[in-house]
């Protein structure tokens, strides 16, 4: 058996349903019941609680008059009828890949969901990411053993990367008896999460495998933004405001500060027009140069004879080719490790002014990478984190399998792993976001017009092909989108 086919459903007027796996897809004459929720005294005076069988939600909601439909995702929320019996369901829980905030605030909420929504009292924790399902005994989560967790940064269960060994995994699901399992983790985590889904298919087990996405790099597609990434923005104003204080407390002060993001720089693109005192963001997206004519250093000598300070935020995935020593290092899940090009950046600009003598700079490194990551989430990170954990489990107890739960244009949906896997969010920066970027720092774009061209060209291709057609539109288009109005 090969790996399972797109469910993908057409309609009228160029609708397309991009459907999820579904337990009856491979396993026949599976019992239903009705969903506990029905009875369940805090949903009883709700009216339509229930999603109707035929909600979708539209990928793009900037439409022209003779746009086709377009595509669809499934609606996340509770069915009328359900795929498991309460006690006979043994849920298991993993964290994987790097921090972000709010992974205890989903545990939390997964447990409680089954608990208190489908009287579900088997959760069992799987500690250190996947190669906790083999090497390591499982811990038994409760609603009161989780209770205060979402009060913390980290994950309770601890993480890891590397150590995904499809077979061992789905062993290990197959030797406990586990039948749905949801798997906390970022692009590397959903890639081995459709692998899990796969090969649990493929042995014909009834069990359904949910991804929930984790990225503090918000490089995940489809999805409107992930959870944490809201934490992330802010906690990083606390060390651009620390920046700007030290800049502006010197003669021709600088504040250079480093901020997460790989191959995505959409915290440095956020945290900047958030902070208003920054006056250049340099991200992986654009390529930036610093000798000459429209460079880094003849833009950083005219902001400090305008302003006697400036603050700059780099992405660490920034300008890595322009770093002299280039390194094929990985991690253990085979993501390149990366050159620290804020302490290059940092020198750079301390050697060319020393050797230029135009101007006597003094410049402050601040590096909270780790910092942001490692907080608590906060009060709209809680309540998203709590919307996607419980629509998690309303797809599973529905028999969904092989989805990730996620946010899409403000309304939660089940996305199939190969539409979360097939390629990499990133910073779009012929889109309106990135220019309203530059027009709030004045910074230059490091980019001529061809190059632009260039770009909107590769764009416009991948979002047709993406999408099936062609559209203007993009994912980071209006703050409303990114910052959504939160509801399921
Ligand atoms: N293609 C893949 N197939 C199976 N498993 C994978 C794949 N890529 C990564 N993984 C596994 O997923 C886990 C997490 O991957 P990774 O370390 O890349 O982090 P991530 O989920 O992308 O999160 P983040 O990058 O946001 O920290 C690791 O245990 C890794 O072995
Ligand atoms: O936790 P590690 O292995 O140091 O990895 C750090 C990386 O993880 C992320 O936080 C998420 O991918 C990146 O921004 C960062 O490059
Ligand atoms: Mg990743």
């Amino acid at each position: 058996m090969g790996s399972t086919e797109p469910k993908v459903i057409s309609g009228p007027a160029g609708y397309v349903l991009e459907d999820v796996p579904h337990l009856s897809d491979y396993i026949p004459n599976l019992p239903t019941y009705p969903n506990p929720l029905q009875v369940n005294p805090a949903y009883s005076v709700v009216k339509q609680y229930f999603v109707h069988v035929d909600d979708t939600v539209p990928q793009k909601v900037v439409v022209h008059k003779d746009s086709p439909r377009g595509v669809h995702f499934r609606r996340a929320g509770p069915r009328q009828k359900v795929y498991f019996e309460s006690d006979e369901v043994q849920a298991a829980i993993v964290t994987c890949g790097g921090l972000c905030p709010g992974l205890n605030t989903v545990i939390r909420e997964l447990v409680c969901g089954l608990h208190h929504m489908y009287g579900v009292t088997r959760v069992l924790g799987i500690e250190g990411g996947y190669r906790g399902f083999y090497a390591r005994n499982t811990i038994t989560l409760t609603p009161s053993s989780v209770n205060n967790i979402h009060k913390r940064g980290g994950t309770t269960l601890g993480t890891s990367r590397g150590g995904h060994d499809t077979n061992k995994i789905v062993d290990s699901i197959q030797d406990r008896g586990i039948n749905q399992v949801y798997i906390i983790g970022g692009d590397g985590t959903q890639r081995g999460a459709s692998a899990i889904f796969e090969e649990v298919r493929r042995r014909g087990l009834k069990c359904s495998v949910v991804g929930i996405p984790k990225t503090i790099d918000n490089d995940i597609p489809i999805i409107d933004k992930s959870f944490g990434f809201d934490t992330a923005v802010e906690e990083a104003q606390r060390a651009i405001n620390a920046a700007h204080v030290e800049a502006e407390s010197v003669e021709n002060g600088i504040g250079v500060v480093k901020l997460m993001g790989r191959y995505s720089g959409f915290i440095a693109m956020y945290a900047t027009l958030a902070s208003r005192d920054v006056d250049c963001c340099l991200i992986p997206e654009s390529p930036f140069y610093l000798e000459g004519p429209g460079g880094l250093y003849e833009y950083i000598e005219k902001r400090l004879k305008e302003n006697g300070h400036m603050v700059i935020v780099i992405a660490e995935g920034a300008g890595q080719e322009l770093l002299s020593e280039s390194s094929d290092k990985q991690d253990a899940s085979g993501n390149k490790l990366l050159q620290d090009v804020g302490l290059w950046i940092s020198q750079s600009i301390k050697d060319h002014f020393a050797r230029e003598k135009t101007l006597a700079i003094t410049l402050k490194y601040i590096d909270p990478t780790y910092m942001i990551r490692a907080v608590p989430s906060n009060a709209s990170d809680n309540v998203y984190c709590t919307l996607l954990a419980q629509s998690a489990v309303h797809g599973a107890m529905a028999g969904y399998t092989g989805y990730t739960s996620g946010l899409v244009n403000g309304r939660q949906t089940y996305i199939p792993f190969y539409r979360i896997t097939e390629r990499q969010n990133n910073v779009v920066i012929t889109d309106r976001m990135w220019a309203r970027l530059l027009s709030s720092t004045n910074q230059p774009s490091f980019m001529n017009t061809k190059d632009a061209n260039e770009d909107n060209k590769e764009e416009n291709s991948l979002d047709q092909l993406a999408d099936g057609h062609c559209s203007e539109d993009t994912s980071v288009d209006e703050i409303s989108h990114i910052f959504p109005a939160i509801s399921c």
